[in-house]
């Protein structure tokens, strides 16, 4: 019997490999696909992210450093630079194959190929069976993504159509310099294309990242809006386009039961304003392992386990709650909310330092509301967003 399973060689997984490994207790993770795997999508990571990596990321995986944002709203467009970083970019491909090989140096057990395709808790261990063979363990780390169906061991009532969002994704291939001379160190972002989301161009090595995301109960005709967006940004020819779903973040959901956890994408652990997941996969997948081998190293009661959803809700879990908050203000009121933070630079500014850097919501919104609200009346702020709300 295994101490611990883990379901998914995605970030999640294979961080959460990386600390059970290395904290030495009996591990194995099964992945459904044969790495390294093409898995298309914007592959930034923030400061934070790159602040849950106990290494150096290699500067072979590292395609782009970015210092700049250009973001749009409609006809408005604003660019802001940094004299700090942003994001790097990478490729998904390389970046979680490199995860998976750092989760296996600790010499836990990887089978890839090796699809999961049910888990039963019992009393005093989960039995997990494969396309393969079984297994038992005494927990079970499901890190299965977005797209899995085992979450709904942990969490029985599926997701309704307002608490995911679709995504749509093209990698499209550009000589390198075209790229670097298109969009030098900066990421364009495009609020208003897609309702409750955005439409992104990510400048990678030799191929531009390019999707448009938004709630799958508003986005009717993804296809069209995708479309729509490669056309507007001079993007003419066919392009294969992979689809994906992104949970909405923020909202509570069940991570926890008796010897099953969720992360990643599996929890819901995604920035509901930004899109941001892979940090909080890689963060929660941690969290989980570290959990679990307390437990088992430490002989701590089962339901210590529990302290997996608060550790969760500390280090991160608020500050996806007040990002959802932030998301619902600026797609409920677009015109008036767009449009006065693309013309103040000090609006987004302060974002990229206050919630980017400091991950901060609640200065970032004191001082908005110091500034903004107090300082100008409500009648100033609708006259220079327009009326047409
Ligand atoms: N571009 C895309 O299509 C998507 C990208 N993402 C990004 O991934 C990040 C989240 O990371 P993480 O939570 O680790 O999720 P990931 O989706 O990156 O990783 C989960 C891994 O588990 C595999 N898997 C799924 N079901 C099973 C199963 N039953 N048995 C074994 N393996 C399984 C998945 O394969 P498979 O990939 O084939 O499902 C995938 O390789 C976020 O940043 C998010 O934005 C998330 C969803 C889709
Ligand atoms: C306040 C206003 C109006 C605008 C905010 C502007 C924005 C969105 C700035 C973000 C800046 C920035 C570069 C952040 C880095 C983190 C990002 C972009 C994460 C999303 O990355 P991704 O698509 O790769 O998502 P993933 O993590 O793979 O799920």
């Amino acid at each position: 019997m295994y101490d611990l399973i883990i379901v998914g060689g995605g970030p999640s997984g294979a961080s959460a490999g990386r600390v059970a490994g290395s904290a030495g207790i009996s591990t194995l993770l099964l992945e459904k696909e044969n790495f390294p795997r093409y898995k298309p999508c914007g592959g930034a990571l923030s400061p934070y992210a790159l602040s849950c990596l106990d290494f150096e990321l290699p500067e072979s995986v590292v395609e782009r450093d970015i210092s700049k944002v250009r973001v749009h709203f409609r006809e408005l467009c604003l660019e802001r630079q940094r004299d700090y970083r942003l994001a790097l970019l990478v490729s998904r491909k390389a970046f979680d194959n490199l995860l998976l090989d750092k989760a296996r140096e600790t010499g836990i057990e990887v089978h890839c190929g090796e699809k999961v395709l049910d888990c039963e808790e019992g009393e005093e261990w989960v039995e997990v069976r494969t396309s393969r063979n079984s297994y038992l363990a005494k927990f079970v780390l499901i890190a299965e993504g977005s797209e899995g169906i085992l979450k709904y061991k942990v969490r029985p009532q599926r997701a309704r159509r307002t608490e995911y969002d679709l995504a749509l994704v093209s990698e499209i291939p550009e000589e390198d310099e075209v790229i670097r001379n298109r969009f030098p160190g900066m990421v364009d972002i495009h609020f208003g294309v897609a309702p409750g989301g955005y439409g992104w161009v990510f400048p990678h090595a030799g191929y531009y990242s390019v999707g448009v995301v938004g709630t799958a109960e508003h986005l009717k005709h993804p296809k069209k809006v995708m479309q729509d967006f490669l056309q507007a940004n001079d993007f003419s020819g066919e392009f294969q386009v992979c689809s994906h779903i992104i949970p909405v973040g923020g909202i509570k959901r069940k991570t926890v039961s008796s010897r099953i956890l969720l992360s990643g994408d599996a929890a819901g652990f995604v920035d509901a304003f930004i899109g941001e997941g892979i940090a909080y996969a890689i963060r929660s997948g941690q969290l989980a392992a570290e959990i679990v081998a307390d437990l088992v190293l430490y002989n701590r009661k089962l339901s210590d386990l529990k302290e997996y959803e608060s550790r969760c809700g500390q280090e991160f879990g608020n500050f996806l709650v007040s990002s959802l908050k932030l998301e619902k203000v600026m797609h409920r009121f677009p015109e008036t909310s767009f449009k006065l933070a693309l013309s103040r630079e000090e609006i987004l500014d302060k974002y990229l330092d206050e919630v980017v850097i400091n991950r901060s919501h609640k200065d970032y919104v004191r001082w908005l509301l110091l500034n903004f609200s107090l300082a100008e009346p409500a009648s100033r702020i609708m006259s220079m967003a327009g009326k047409n709300q």
